[in-house]
């Protein structure tokens, strides 16, 4: 008799290959193979360890930084050059708890390496093909780029994760966005994430973990599709996936935490199965033409309140959703904004080029390429503009290539990497009613400093706006 086996999707064939066991329910203990820790959401759980009188499970697990609440500038200061003292506390006890319990890699605060999680993760091998990734941050989501299930978790289940390096989880459903044809030049992988969630919505993605297929993101570089994935969670999906193919293979080789010799060999054999099987079924498949994906730019307060920069911002009278058009309505008042605005009509005051969505070299390299070729100075109007590399790597190489000279020349701030101006949690904010082109993922209310503005665009846009003063449709400058 003929052997058959059922087709299974690339993430339900890692899944599997992690469950311990399943209840009757469909609550998985789930086998975690890489653990991420950052200051904000790790100290409780080391608290609870330490007062249950428990040890990390495989402390190995876990490679860790501190990104969110650091500065990027001060860095000859030290310690004192983090003033506020929750952020500092959450620093130095990162420190402690890692010193005491033990890991794989630490990048502290101030080291070479340090970078923000999820790009130093990467660069770093931390994350492999096939693995189960789980970190207290909801854009582990990233890591899926490597083709690992990797998604975000709460508090007390990185607790859960230490003490049994497992989790109880669910398997999400599957959905396939599949993304054929060319993307244009000058429209990036952060375009074709804002053009998905302007299709399916903040809420689209909700409960399944969404796999990225198709001759585009085959096309894409292992940044780009980290940029994707990045961004899945912004569509709802916990989980974003990306299949193995050589370019993966490729990015693992030589990095720090990566296999070698045989062990290499042996990885790369089983990566290559990494892949949907054919006739593996997906719950919901949707297929977007990515020649037909323009530069995109966000207007509102949710990354689904976005339009192509070719474009105008909406009217609220043709949204039939009723939830929806009170939202925009909200949106219009809060970004200080009309409807029916041509976006390159749109003025930011604030620039900021970094992030785990847009901080690494590929994406330095882009906006570095608009600020050279427009030869000009940061227009008048514009009183920051930041370049934030992701990682203290990101960092070397940008100042080897000599993009830091072609920022600094043109009148932007060339920072020390973190998480920076994505989120106020560290010094670099924004005031009240500043308005920012940001390649960050998130332009929620307060998000970059309280009731500052934000329009969430690709670090190519980000740096043309920087110089031309406003919006404008960079295709023309590549
Ligand atoms: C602070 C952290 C828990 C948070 C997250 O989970 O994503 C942050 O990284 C963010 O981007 O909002
Ligand atoms: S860069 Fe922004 S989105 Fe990424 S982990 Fe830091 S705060 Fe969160």
């Amino acid at each position: 008799m003929q052997e058959t086996t059922n087709p299974k999707t690339l993430y339900d064939k890692i899944f599997d290959e992690h469950v311990v066991r399943t209840e009757k329910d469909g609550t998985s203990t789930l086998y975690i193979d890489r653990h991420l820790v950052h200051e904000v959401t790790s100290a409780q759980a080391f608290e609870g360890l330490r007062l249950a009188g428990r040890k990390l499970w495989r402390n190995t697990s876990i490679v860790a930084t501190a990104d969110h609440n650091t500065p990027t500038t001060g860095w000859e200061k030290g310690m004192d050059g983090i003033t506020d003292p929750i952020a500092h506390l959450q620093v130095i006890t990162l420190d402690k708890n890692l010193a005491e319990n033990g890991c794989a890699a630490y990048f502290p605060f101030l080291s070479r390496g340090q970078g923000v999680i999820h790009v130093m993760g990467p660069e770093e091998g931390a994350i492999l093909p096939g693995m189960t990734v789980v970190c207290g941050d909801s854009h582990t989501s990233t890591h899926g780029a490597c083709a690992a299930i990797a998604f975000g978790i709460g508090t007390s289940e990185v607790e859960h994760v230490m003490a049994t390096q497992t989790l109880l989880t669910k398997k999400m459903k599957n959905m396939l966005v599949k993304v054929d044809g060319k993307l244009k030049t000058g429209v990036f992988g952060k375009d074709l994430a804002l053009a998905v969630i302007g299709k399916i919505g903040t809420a689209g993605g909700t409960g399944y973990a969404i796999e990225f297929a198709g001759s585009a993101i085959r096309e894409l570089s292992m940044e780009g599709r980290m940029t994707l994935c990045n961004m899945a969670i912004e569509a709802g999906a916990r989980c974003g996936i990306v299949a193995v193919d050589e370019k993966t293979i490729e990015y693992m080789k030589g990095r720090p935490l990566a296999p070698e010799g045989k062990q290499w060999e042996h990885a790369v054999e089983y990566w290559k199965t990494l892949h949907s099987d054919e006739g593996a079924n997906f719950d919901t498949v949707i297929e977007i033409n990515a020649s037909e994906i323009v530069p995109m730019v966000t207007w509102g307060t949710s990354p689904e309140m976005v339009v192509p920069i070719t474009g105008s911002t909406p009217f609220p009278e043709n949204q039939p959703d009723p939830v929806k058009r009170e939202g925009w309505k909200r949106a219009y008042k809060y970004m200080g904004l009309e409807p029916g605005t041509q976006m390159t009509e749109i003025y930011p005051n604030s620039i900021f080029i970094g992030s785990c969505t847009n901080g690494r070299i590929e994406d330095l390299r882009a906006a570095a390429y608009v600020v050279k070729k427009l030869g000009k100075k940061v227009a008048p109007n514009i009183k920051l503009a930041l370049v934030v590399p992701g990682s203290g790597l990101v960092r070397e190489i940008a100042e080897k290539e000599g993009l830091d000279q072609i920022f600094i020349q043109a009148g932007f701030e060339w920072r020390r990497p973190g998480c920076s101006m994505c989120l106020a949690m560290n010094a670099d904010k924004l005031s009240e009613g500043d308005r920012c082109a940001s390649t960050s993922n998130r332009n929620f209310e307060g998000r970059q400093g309280n009731k500052s503005r934000t329009h969430l665009c690709s670090p190519a846009m980000a740096a043309a706006a920087a110089i031309e003063g406003h919006f404008v449709d960079v295709r023309k400058i590549f």
